[in-house]
């Protein structure tokens, strides 16, 4: 019999799924957007014609028009073997991926205070693929795993050790798996292994972060107890004064108020007041378009601040690597962020920036700089899915 592995991603209003054969090719995937809502949009990749969903889809019905949808098209023939999730925030619970049961479920409803927007939607996912595969091993792969190896000097808060002790107040750090595939395709492709290798990661999409990878281990990274710390990002602010509440609730806002400002409404959004989409804020800036403009600068001068100081956890650096949607994509982004660190040695060349996917090396610094700088496409997907293949011990 064929074996397949599915990937499930649920974010807050989308399900990203993936399927994979035994040989980590992959055979199809899909999206499915704006879920919950009105509107919701499903198709596959590929293909042009759209997945039908109901307008208000939750994240269960999506799951299950998609995976009719790849049968339908002849994409996927059985049950999958194994089922990959995507989890966001494991604590210090989880140090790895783990098969599910109804003990890790309980363990991951009590990780959802600290990432609200995230792990309630990721269990729905894990609920709807139980319900349709009662029969299929599942695996969770938790975006904190990775970060586990951060020393107290870089994952403490300087805060009341009772913080730490009683309420797990410290800096887990997301989008582990993403660094995790950079530390070993920088070393693939730097002809290196991955325990000798140390790189900056940067992984930016709709969430940002940032990682210092020493000899293959995280051992910095920007974001903290929630993914709102370090960056700016799509529609979350990342660092601010902590003051701000203080201030904001004596001018009367209540804190539901403030905390959707600051994870729905800030970031490129908020400062553009136009577009969390960094694509259509580089179109809009290019025809003029200030506040657009302002947004990038802001959002690339904080990347360079940030990339500064990740240097502080390192005695050598190999690369720096840019990876997510928009460190794969926006030669802009890479462009403005690199001129501010040319003290530093890093220089980028405008060509090789602008051309990049020419050059398989990945390469776009210049002969000039000190430092290695890389464009990697990142694959959190195939990481899952070996990860749900190791678990579920297929053959
Ligand atoms: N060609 C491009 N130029 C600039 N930004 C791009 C380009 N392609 C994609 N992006 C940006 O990448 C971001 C989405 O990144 P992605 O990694 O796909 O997100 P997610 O975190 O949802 O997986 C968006 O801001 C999008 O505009
Ligand atoms: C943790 C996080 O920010 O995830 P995403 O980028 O998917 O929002
Ligand atoms: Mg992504």
């Amino acid at each position: 019999m064929k074996q397949s592995i599915l990937v499930v991603n649920c974010g807050s209003s989308s399900l990203k799924l993936a399927l994979f054969d035994e040989n980590e090719n992959k055979l199809a995937s899909a999206i499915a957007e704006r879920l919950n809502g009105q509107d919701a949009f499903a198709r596959i990749d590929g293909d042009e014609q759209a997945v039908t969903l109901p307008a208000t889809a939750d994240h269960k019905q999506a799951l299950k028009a998609l995976v009719s949808a790849f049968s339908d098209r002849q994409l996927m023939s059985t049950t999958p073997t194994a089922i990959g999730h995507r989890v966001v925030h494991g604590g210090e619970t989880f140090r790895q991926a783990v098969l599910i049961d109804s003990d890790v479920i309980k363990a991951i409803k009590g990780c959802a205070d600290l990432a609200p927007l995230h792990n309630p939607v990721n269990l729905v996912g894990i609920e709807a693929t139980r319900e349709q595969f009662p029969d299929t091993e599942q695996v969770a792969v938790f975006d904190t795993a990775y970060h586990q190896t951060l020393a107290p000097r870089a994952y403490l808060y300087a805060l009341p050790e009772s913080y730490y002790r009683d309420l797990n107040v410290r800096r887990y750090g997301f989008h582990g798996t993403s660094h995790f595939f950079m530390a070993h395709e920088a070393a693939r492709l730097l002809e290196k292994t991955p325990a000798t290798t140390s790189i900056i990661s940067a992984h930016l999409g709709n969430g940002c972060s940032i990682t210092a990878i020493k000899d293959g281990l995280s051992v910095d990274t920007s974001m903290g107890l929630t993914p709102l710390e370090g960056l700016v990002m799509g529609t979350r602010s990342g660092d601010i004064d902590p003051g701000l509440f203080d201030y904001l609730r004596s001018r009367g806002m209540q804190q539901a108020e403030v905390h959707k400002m600051l994870n729905q409404k800030s970031g490129l959004l908020g400062i553009s007041g136009q577009t969390n989409d960094m694509r259509s804020l580089c179109e809009l800036a290019d025809h003029g378009h200030e506040p657009s403009a302002l947004a990038i600068e802001i959002f690339c001068f904080r990347l360079a601040k940030y990339i500064g100081a990740m240097m502080a956890s390192l005695s050598q650096l190999d690369a720096l690597v840019f990876t997510g949607g928009i460190g794969e994509n926006s030669h802009r982004v890479r462009k403005q962020t690199v001129s501010h660190l040319n003290l530093l040695g890093f220089d980028i060349n405008a060509d090789m920036n602008s051309h990049h996917g020419r050059y398989s090396d990945g390469r776009i610094d210049d002969t000039r700089s000190r430092f290695p700088i890389l464009v990697i496409p990142t694959n959190e997907e195939l990481v899952i899915a070996r990860e749900a293949k190791r678990l579920a011990s297929i053959a």
